[in-house]
């Protein structure tokens, strides 16, 4: 399964943000995104789920126009950059909610084992943020956009969240942005840099340094 998205137009008042869109996403595979504070990741997977309506847009799957937003019919499972989870939901309910596996979840995070029944309010960001990332990624859905999944989470697991992208990426197609971006070099499999509105199809990394993403490697 395919997803292709261009000609994506999208503009806020006077500020172009997103003019010469092309990106794929496939199942099996990561697709990394990268690009500069403000130059449109965010508002180009909002856009590819359906929270934003640009002026022009054109999704296939499998090669054929896609019209309906993809939150409809569970195509997609869209993980925003800020919490999502309400504060007074209570922890199990939300991996029920998702129809996920909690024990499955404490075997791999086990010093989140003690908030089974807490609320959200009581989780710091972090511990939150593992459980949400974990949730979209586990969904039964075909495609997973992922907003920065790694922001407030300690290294260790990151690695953890890491490893469970690539056994999804069997069942799903996953485009992530991050500005670890290293994480996001060595995960994925295709990658995307956002510049001036464009998306650049990145096939050897010295093009990050080409265009000022990074200054050395
Ligand atoms: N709702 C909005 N109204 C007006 N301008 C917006 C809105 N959302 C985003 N923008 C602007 O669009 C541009 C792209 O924002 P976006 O959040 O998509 O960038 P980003 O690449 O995700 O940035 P970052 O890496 O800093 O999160 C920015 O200049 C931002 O100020």
């Amino acid at each position: 399964m395919i997803l292709e998205a261009d000609n994506i137009e999208l503009s806020f008042e006077n500020l172009e943000v997103l003019k010469g869109i092309y990106i794929k996403i496939e199942k099996g595979k990561i697709t990394g995104l990268l690009g500069n504070n403000g130059s449109g990741k965010s508002s180009l997977l909002a856009v590819l789920f359906g929270y934003l309506s640009p002026e022009r847009k054109l999704i296939r799957i499998n090669k054929k126009p896609h019209l309906r937003p993809l939150y409809s019919k569970n195509q997609a499972k869209y993980l925003p950059q800020h919490h999502f989870m309400p504060d007074d939901l209570k922890v199990y309910r939300a991996f029920k909610l998702f129809n996920v596996d909690w024990n499955k979840f404490v075997t791999l995070f086990p010093l989140l084992e003690k908030h089974k029944t807490d609320t959200f309010k009581l989780l710091s960001g972090g511990e939150k943020r593992i459980i949400e990332v974990y949730l979209i990624i586990k969904s039964k859905t075909n495609f997973v956009f992922l907003d920065e999944p790694f922001s407030h989470i300690t290294p260790v697991y990151i690695e953890t969240l890491i490893d469970i992208i690539h056994q999804e990426k069997k069942n799903k197609g996953i485009l992530i942005t991050d500005h670890m971006y290293a994480h996001i070099v060595n995960t994925s499999d295709f990658i995307f840099l956002i510049k001036n509105g464009c998306s650049i199809p990145i096939n050897q990394l010295t093009q990050l340094e080409d265009y000022n993403y990074v200054n050395k490697l």
